[in-house]
């Protein structure tokens, strides 16, 4: 349609004064479109490159875009911009990631627009806080909630209301009758500020000799505005996070902005402490749930530099920044860090890009980093620096394997569960010990739910989701059987739907339910705390737990992944894994990659504090390379097999990967639309040895949301264009039709 110039577009009407100028706008509009629309800017208006405007669209209607250039033209007939819409400016280096991330994800413009541009809603006016405080004598009659409230309010300050609420664990409603009977009084609360500045020396901290040589390094590149990446590694408790805040530090002390990526920013109250009590103050929080006027704040304070440090989701890559000094990607192997859904992009990847364009040091920061990011340490496209032990001379937990199979399969038949229990014998052992000298055990299954499995034990029918081709796991806290795909859930019936029998529905397998069940039995008077991100509640309730975890006032935790990511729980020192083959077997080309990541996270839970921990780990296949890498703690092996193999296969990072994945609600139509553009793929350069095109097969999963979906995967060589090809292939392959979907994912992440 039009050209345009993404950076260094100047303001055209600034130099040409003598003759009215004539400017022309190409904007982009947050819709799933590639192309930025020419729009005449009306004389006299004030306009950047990058700010937002209202302009017509459409037959009838009007839209917000983005002014990506402006340059100097004839605006011949085109519509003129309406007006200036506020709200942040996009700067060129924002503008230019953007275009980077359309390039590479091949989505449209608009669409990596689109999250970027979230406008505050359309309130106005400042809302009013109201604020409670002690007023008078004590209520006539008193309750334990009501004394709670009134020593919570103790001291004359003034509360938030839903603050004070929480801190009571009362409803309003308590507060409420306060405050009728004189006890309590409200008032105006003065306007909170939202962005109070970390201070950089607030409480150093003393680091280890290793620690302080990474942190040197981080400084220096911090200082130098050094656009390059780092792999910070380090075992498992070995003050990685510290590392990193010495590069905050030094970026505030510079006067710019630092951006922590976080995988699970939801359930990082902990994290934000810890920002506090080095900083002075948590740093601001972002993802997607910040809306209207948080965000409309948010995005004022970014643009204005008064927000130094966002902690964020990975979304917070497209933040309006002024001058961002630093990136940092916590546990930088983290699968959450994969958009999978609207634009599939690498938040990762994303913040290395993002980092060579606003010139700054991008840290990557794990213990188990993923193969991808070891091989360009390796290569030298990252700095490596490595802290090799957990600080303060803490060791790190010995690892055993509880061998499950029977004695005739080679293994010790005594180390099986007994009955229909999960927890074998010496775990069990292991928890009675744990808990006679006061510590903590974690029980690790990552598998939600009571049951992945129901069957009628009569006619042998299975329950499955009836719009996608999976099991219904079974509740049981809920009462229901749930689709993990789609979220359908059916109550759990007491006769058979195929058979009509009743009572003959059987729970095959484990979900951490199951496992809490048989906690509960097994150590009665212990305080368990089963984890979920499924259970009522929330954030808020997980939140809570994980507080409560880490403040010992629990025994026993039984959880998901969620439980391994990052925490910190100083009294624990056992941690078993029920089942550490989920996952090996899928076919996946990161399956084992995975899975030792997670055990090696999950495990390395045990012994943060002062005293030593240990995992037993539950397997059928104790001589597994993971399994076998994981209790002999070299993982160094292992990721050098893994990454040979990896390079034998061609597979990333040696190779680079996309998939297509062609949807439809019917079936025969996605499989014909796939079959289509395989042939439009061999009719063009197919016979280049770099390229192959596998596929159309059946998705492992076939059936999801009540979509049929087909997989097309193309394999490359490294230095292939892979993004030109598909480019060029699909603007030649025939268009899909009806409800067909092709969503294309470059280096996908995920296979099912
Ligand atoms: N220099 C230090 N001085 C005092 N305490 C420290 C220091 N470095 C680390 N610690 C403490 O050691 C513990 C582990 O540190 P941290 O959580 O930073 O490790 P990590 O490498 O990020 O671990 P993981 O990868 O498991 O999340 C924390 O309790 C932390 O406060
Ligand atoms: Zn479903």
């Amino acid at each position: 349609m039009m050209s345009f110039a993404t950076t260094g577009t100047t303001p055209i009407g600034v130099a040409a004064a003598a003759a009215p100028a004539r400017r022309v706008a190409d904007v982009i509009i947050p819709l799933a479109l590639d192309t930025a629309y020419s729009y005449a800017v009306p004389a006299g208006m004030e306009l950047l490159p990058g700010a937002q405007v209202r302009v017509p669209f459409g037959p009838r209607r009007e839209a917000i875009g983005v002014v990506w250039g402006l340059r100097a033209g004839d605006p011949g007939n085109l519509k003129q911009v309406i007006e200036p819409a506020g709200g942040p400016v996009f700067s060129d280096n924002l503008r230019s990631f953007l275009d980077w991330v359309a390039r590479w994800t091949l989505a449209p413009r608009g669409s990596v627009l689109a999250m970027a541009l979230k406008r505050p809603d359309e309130e106005r006016g400042e809302v009013i806080r109201v604020g409670i405080r002690l007023a008078g004598p004590p209520p006539k009659r008193m309750t334990p909630a009501r004394s709670r409230v009134i020593a919570a309010a103790e001291g004359g300050l003034l509360h938030g209301k839903s603050d004070l609420a929480r801190a009571a664990g009362v409803s309003a409603g308590v507060i409420d009758g306060l405050v009728d009977e004189g006890t309590l009084e409200t008032c105006v609360m003065p306007p909170e500020n939202l962005f109070p500045p970390p201070d950089p020396d607030h409480a150093v901290t003393q680091l280890g000799p290793a620690q302080e040589a990474a942190a040197r390094n981080l400084r220096e590149a911090v200082a130098a505005h050094d656009a390059g990446a780092f792999l910070l590694e380090g075992v498992t408790g070995s003050g990685k996070t510290e590392v990193y805040f010495e590069a905050v530090a030094e970026t505030l002390r510079a006067g710019r902005q630092s951006l922590i990526l976080v995988p699970e920013i939801a359930l990082t109250a902990q994290f934000l402490d810890r920002f506090a009590q080095r900083f002075g103050v948590r740093p601001a929080v972002w993802h997607s749930g910040v809306t209207g006027r948080k965000r409309e704040k948010l995005y004022a304070g970014l643009a204005s530099g008064e927000v130094r440090v966002v902690a964020g989701a990975r979304s917070a890559l497209f933040l309006p920044y002024a001058d961002l000094g630093l990136i940092v990607v916590d546990e930088e192997h983290e699968a959450a860090y994969k958009q999978e859904d609207g634009v599939h992009y690498h938040a990762r990847d994303m913040a290395v890009v993002r980092g060579r364009i606003d010139g700054c040091p991008v840290v990557l920061a794990s213990a188990t980093p993923t193969i991808e990011t070891r091989v360009n340490a390796a290569q030298e496209r990252y700095r490596h620096l490595i802290l090799p032990e957990r600080y303060g001379g803490r060791t790190l937990p010995a690892i055993t394997a509880v061998d499950l199979r029977g004695a005739k399969a080679g293994g010790k038949s005594d180390d099986k569960p007994e009955g229909d229990g999960w927890i074998s014998p010496p775990l069990a052992a292991a928890i009675e010990e744990t808990m006679a000298r006061g510590e903590q055990a974690l029980i690790f299954l990552n598998r939600r739910g009571y049951a992945p499995l129901t069957l009628c034990r009569a006619c042998g029918h299975r329950y499955e989701c009836p719009n996608c081709s999976a099991w219904l796991v079974d509740h049981r806290f809920r009462r229901a059987l749930v689709c993990h795909h789609c979220g359908h859930v059916a109550r759990r019936p007491s006769a058979c739907e195929a058979c009509g029998t009743v009572d003959a529905l059987a729970a095959c397998g484990p979900g951490v339910e199951r496992i809490a069940e048989e906690v509960a039995t097994r150590f009665p008077g212990k305080r368990a705390i089963t984890l979920s991100s499924d259970f009522p509640g929330g954030t808020e309730r997980m939140r809570r737990e994980l507080a409560d975890i880490a403040a010992g006032k629990c025994d026993i935790v039984i959880g998901t992944q969620l439980v391994a990511k990052g925490h910190n729980f100083p009294g624990m020192t056992l941690v078993g894994v029920i089942d550490a083959d989920i996952g090996l077997s899928s076919g996946d080309p990161r399956a084992a990659e995975r899975t030792f990541q997670l055990l090696q996270q999950v495990t390395g839970r045990a012994g943060r504090g002062e005293k030593a921990g240990r995992a037993l780990v539950q397997t059928y296949q104790p001589e597994h390379p993971v399994i076998a890498a994981l209790i002999s703690g070299d993982a160094e092996r292992f990721y050098a097999q893994e990454t040979e193999n990896r390079r034998l296969a061609g597979l990333p990072p040696f190779g680079r990967l996309a998939s297509l994945i062609i949807s439809s609600r019917h079936r025969e139509q996605a499989e014909a639309h796939a079959r289509a553009l395989a042939r439009a793929a061999h009719a063009m350069d197919l016979r280049d040895p770099r390229l192959t095109l596998l596929g159309p097969a059946e998705a492992p999963i076939i059936l999801i949301r009540g979509r049929y979906r087909y997989r097309l995967l193309l394999k490359s060589a490294r230095e292939f264009d892979l993004q030109s090809f598909i480019r060029d292939w699909l603007a030649g392959a025939p268009k899909p039709r009806g409800d067909i979907r092709v969503q294309v994912d470059i280096d996908p992440q995920s296979f099912f």
